[in-house]
């Protein structure tokens, strides 16, 4: 028996097989860490939302080496600012800017310490500031100084507060609920954005009629394509500021059929059983009404409970006869059909929830609001023992609003009804003007396209490790048929 022996073959083949895996596995590993740093680099932005109601405060967060795409920014926290909105503090300035103490200390622990000087703020004033430059220029000057002087008082880096335009805050708003939705890159359609706030209401969409008013166009170019968007903002027809429209009518009409004392204001659009007493001030204390001759007096608020009454009394503060363009929305204010699928947020969102009317058919919706609506008062303060009896008692008016300004307003049927989403968040974001004001001054979204990878970093990284398992494997064969050639050689020779 002769045996032959090859003595350099089987240790050179482990050895190659070894450099080869060691070699895939540094390949691997390089790739990995190239791509993405071991410690994901985030950045931070913040931005107030100084409401007619409220402020918020909102922290948003994006990896910094990610951040022209879109869907990347998201919302980290937000904090409530304590007490009513910023235009409340017409007659005390300085309390406004005190006001945003606690969140702003809560930004501070939020954000990484060495990220604060590059983290930018801005804070964006709404219709209450609106309101309040139409009153009160001096006044309103006065609030912003004060916020603006407390803001710098932080480590961050501060760029502005200023009263933002209702084009800006409609035109916002889409922005956000599409980049949140990731439509901006896609050639699919994109969402319309309807904002129910206290003092303002936004429409805003991509039409598929001419814009026939300047006012109401904005064309945008967002990677590589071009928006043309339909938007509006009517000011005075936020959800509070219409119930002030709509009482001062009753109650002019109550002041014109009987001038009995004491006034009794009969309301359909509040709870049967409700009685409040208020002053007449107090309802017409603002720029949205002309004053009535009234100063101080006192009326009863009584509530009916009756749905169809109560969406007649609301159509009365629309005028939908005067209208100088082919079509309008109400008020003189031009309007193409709506189109496409709506994120109705905002309060919106808040009331419809609220009373479980977010997934009903336009018929259904009114059906259980007319009996919600003739609820008793007492009945609807049991079922909700926590909730503020002012809030409580506004329901059945602000879905009344709601429904008409949808309806009658925008010309929304009991078809295109199914298209809106009462929406709060996408993500973990909220949907508001707040994120598309800051990427739009941040200049996170570019006009054009950026480079985009051949292919996504997850992608990648799966193809990088299949392709190298499919070597090993293949390594390994190569390996056994070696082996098993060689021995059936060696037999041979034996
Ligand atoms: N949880 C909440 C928060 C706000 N809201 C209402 O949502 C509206 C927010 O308006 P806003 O303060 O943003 O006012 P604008 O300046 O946008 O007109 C107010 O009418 C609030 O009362 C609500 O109904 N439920
Ligand atoms: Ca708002």
């Amino acid at each position: 028996m002769v045996k032959v022996k090859n003595p350099w073959h089987r240790p050179v083949v482990i050895f190659l097989a070894a450099v080869i895996i060691v070699g895939i596995i540094i390949m691997v590993a390089i790739s990995v860490i190239q791509n993405k740093p071991l410690h994901q680099k985030c950045k931070y932005g913040i931005v107030l939302d100084a409401g007619s109601s409220h402020t918020s405060v909102f922290i948003y967060e994006w990896p910094a080496e990610k951040e022209n795409n879109t869907g990347m920014v998201r919302q980290k926290h937000t904090c409530n600012v304590q007490g009513k909105g910023i235009s409340s503090y017409s007659a005390n300035p300085q309390g406004a800017g005190a006001s945003l103490q606690l969140c702003m200390e809560e930004a501070k622990q939020k954000i990484p310490a060495h990220r604060h000087p590059e983290t930018p703020v801005y804070l964006g004033a709404t219709a209450g500031m609106r309101l309040l430059r139409m009153e009160n220029e001096e006044a309103s000057d006065k609030v912003l100084d004060s916020v603006a002087h407390s803001l710098k008082s932080y480590p961050f880096s501060y760029q502005g507060a200023r009263i933002i335009s209702g084009q800006e805050e409609g035109a916002f708003g889409w922005i956000t609920v599409n980049y949140l939705s990731k439509n901006l890159r896609k050639p699919t359609g994109t969402l319309g954005a309807l904002d129910l706030g206290g003092a303002s209401t936004q429409i805003t969409f991509v039409p598929q009629q001419n814009i026939e008013s300047y006012d109401n166009s904005i064309d945008f170019r967002l990677y590589g394509n071009d928006y043309h968007l339909y938007t509006h903002s009517f000011l005075c027809y936020g959800k509070d500021q219409a119930l002030k429209l709509s009482m001062g009518k009753k109650l002019e009409s109550t002041l014109k059929a009987d001038k009995t004392d004491p006034i009794e204001l009969r309301d359909p659009c509040f709870h049967p059983g409700y009685n409040f007493t208020r002053t007449v001030p107090n309802v017409f204390n603002t720029p949205c009404m002309r004053e009535m001759k009234l100063a101080n007096e006192t009326f009863f608020h009584v509530g009916l409970g009756n749905w169809s009454q109560c969406q007649q009394s609301i159509r009365k503060v629309f005028n939908t006869i005067d209208c100088p363009y082919s079509r309008c929305s109400f008020n003189g204010v031009f309007q193409p059909s709506v189109y496409g699928d709506f994120g109705a947020f905002s309060a919106f969102f808040f009331v419809m929830d609220f009373l479980n009317l977010t997934s009903d058919t336009l018929a259904t919706t009114k059906q259980k609001l007319a009996a919600y609506c003739s609820t008793p008062w007492k009945k609807i303060v049991e079922n909700h023992p926590n909730i503020k009896e002012k809030y409580l008692s506004e329901y059945c008016f602000s879905a009344t609003y709601i429904l008409t300004l949808l309806e009658d307003g925008y010309k929304f049927t009991s078809n295109s009804w199914k298209d809106i989403r009462f929406i709060m968040k996408i993500g973990d974001s909220d949907a508001g003007w707040t994120l598309g004001y800051m990427l739009n001054l941040t200049n996170m979204i570019p006009a054009e396209a950026p480079d985009t990878p051949l292919m996504p970093y997850e992608g990648y990284v799966t193809f990088m490790f299949l392709f190298s398992l499919l070597i090993l494997v293949l390594l390994l064969l190569v390996y056994f048929y070696f082996r098993r050639s060689t021995r059936t050689a060696q037999k041979d020779i034996i």
